[in-house]
């Protein structure tokens, strides 16, 4: 059928209407006419997917990977860097519109990195053994099914994973307990490659050896998580006794080394997360003194840089495992004006000690879930500057009128590039107390 793409839905479909019926076309851009096939009807909706391009909009692009058509990881990858920045600008300043009722009195340059390959350096990768090929696939779901995609190397992923995707079903294919691994966790570092191969607690020694000499050969750290507990274990390289080597990143501009564990939360894309820890420092403009709040502070990843700067920082964080890591990370980098804690910041934390006092300066990452509840309180904090990094520009819309409400102006925002090819939208924000 021929469509006439109008719009982008939030997903990164075209959008067309057929008798009065929504369309939503896979693959398909605004302004394009394209021949499309539906995969599935609805009463009010149908799902199509493009065919053929019939008259091309100029944001289109080859996909850099083959799989594009198919893989669900990403779904712009016909569209060029340019056009992918402008759906994500136009998609935060729509839910800012929508959600907030609010416009920012600055819209910001998009952070972007010049390469938008090989940067992904988390991902949990499905396994699956399929029987009728007599293989076993790696990688991700295909668009809209819960089936894996028949891949064999993966462009986004940082390459130390991403050229290594047919070595490692081989191999997965060649264990006796191939059909047990339902996932493979990855985590890179500046220096190491880790793959965690999960379900595996009664490993055969073969299949061990295997594991071994598939992480010699490919230069990779081998880790195994057991069924059930939440810790994992290296197996290679061999570490004696405690594990003492862990991932890290560094971050030069504030001559910082941060490490990690492979199951913790790190930013996925480490140039991006250079370039907006930069600005997060730079929005907050930190002077001696101060007192700084880092919420939802991971391990530590806008704290430390913060600290650095002098004031006085408090990082608060749900996870306690991320707690200790960030008190380790300070430790290690010699930084004693940094003190971190453990809080639920869903619930109400208003009675915890570091909860008590007020605060000049706040940074605020929050999961896909946002912070509505905490920007009531963040008022009582009095901060003047607060900066808002978040990864829903749906719930940072919403957060935002919250903050507008009482008290503080939306001052700059815009996107920052995280995940090229896909449409999640990582955007920052600054708000500064209204003085009038
Ligand atoms: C988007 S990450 C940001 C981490 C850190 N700022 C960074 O840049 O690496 C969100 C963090 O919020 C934490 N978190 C999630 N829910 C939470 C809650 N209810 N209370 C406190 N922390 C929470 C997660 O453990 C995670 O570390
Ligand atoms: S996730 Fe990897 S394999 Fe899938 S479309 Fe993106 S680059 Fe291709």
């Amino acid at each position: 059928m021929r469509c006439e793409i109008e719009t982008l839905s939030h997903d990164g479909r075209g959008i067309a209407r057929q008798d009065g019926k929504t369309q939503f076309v896979d693959g398909a851009l605004p302004g394009e006419t394209v021949m499309a096939k539906v995969v599935s009807s609805r009463s009010k909706f149908d799902e199509l997917r493009t065919e053929e391009v019939l008259d091309a909009a100029p944001g289109r692009q080859t996909p850099p990977c083959e799989f594009a058509d198919l893989c669900g990881g990403c779904s712009l990858q016909h569209m060029s860097g340019d056009a992918q920045i402008e759906f994500k600008e136009n998609t935060l300043r729509e839910h800012f519109a929508h959600f907030g009722g609010i416009e920012p009195e600055e819209w910001i340059a998009p952070l972007r990195s010049e390469e938008s390959l090989g940067y992904r350096r988390k991902a949990r990768l499905g396994v699956r053994y399929v029987k009728a090929r007599e293989s076993v696939l790696v990688g991700f779901r295909e668009k809209r099914n819960s089936f894996l995609t028949d891949i064999d190397r993966c462009v986004v992923l940082d390459p130390r994973i991403g050229e290594r995707i047919l070595p490692l079903r081989n191999m997965l294919h060649d264990l006796e307990a191939y059909s047990r691994i339902p996932q493979v966790e990855i985590a890179c570092g500046d220096d190491v490659a880790v793959m965690v191969f999960r379900n595996m607690d009664e490993l055969s020694v073969g299949d061990r050896e295997k594991l071994i000499a598939f992480g010699q050969a490919h230069e990779l750290h081998i880790y195994l998580q057991p069924k059930g507990p939440d810790t994992v274990h290296r197996i290679w390289p061999e570490s004696a006794g405690r594990d003492e080597e862990r991932l890290s990143y560094r971050l030069d501009e504030f001559d910082l080394t941060m490490r990690f564990h492979p199951m913790d939360f790190t930013q996925v894309n480490a140039g991006i997360n250079r370039a907006m820890v930069h600005r997060a420092v730079e929005w907050l403009d930190v002077q001696p003194g101060e007192r700084v709040l880092d919420l939802f502070c991971g391990l530590g990843n806008f704290t430390l840089p913060l600290a650095t700067r002098g004031g006085q920082v408090v990082g608060v964080e749900g996870d306690e495992t991320m707690v200790v890591r960030g008190r380790e990370n300070a430790e290690l980098n010699g930084l004693d004006n940094v003190a971190f804690h453990g809080a639920d910041l869903h619930g109400d934390f208003t009675g915890q000690s570091w909860a008590k006092e007020g605060f000049d300066k706040i940074l605020i990452d929050p999961p896909r879930s946002g912070a509505e509840e905490i920007c009531k309180y963040l008022t009582a904090f009095g901060a003047q500057k607060i900066v808002y990094v978040s990864c829903n520009p749906a719930t940072l819309a919403r957060d935002a009128g919250v903050m507008v409400r009482n008290g503080y102006r939306l001052v700059r925002a815009g996107v920052m590039d995280m995940f090229p090819h896909t449409t999640h939208v990582e955007s920052i924000a600054l708000f500064e107390k209204d003085s009038g």
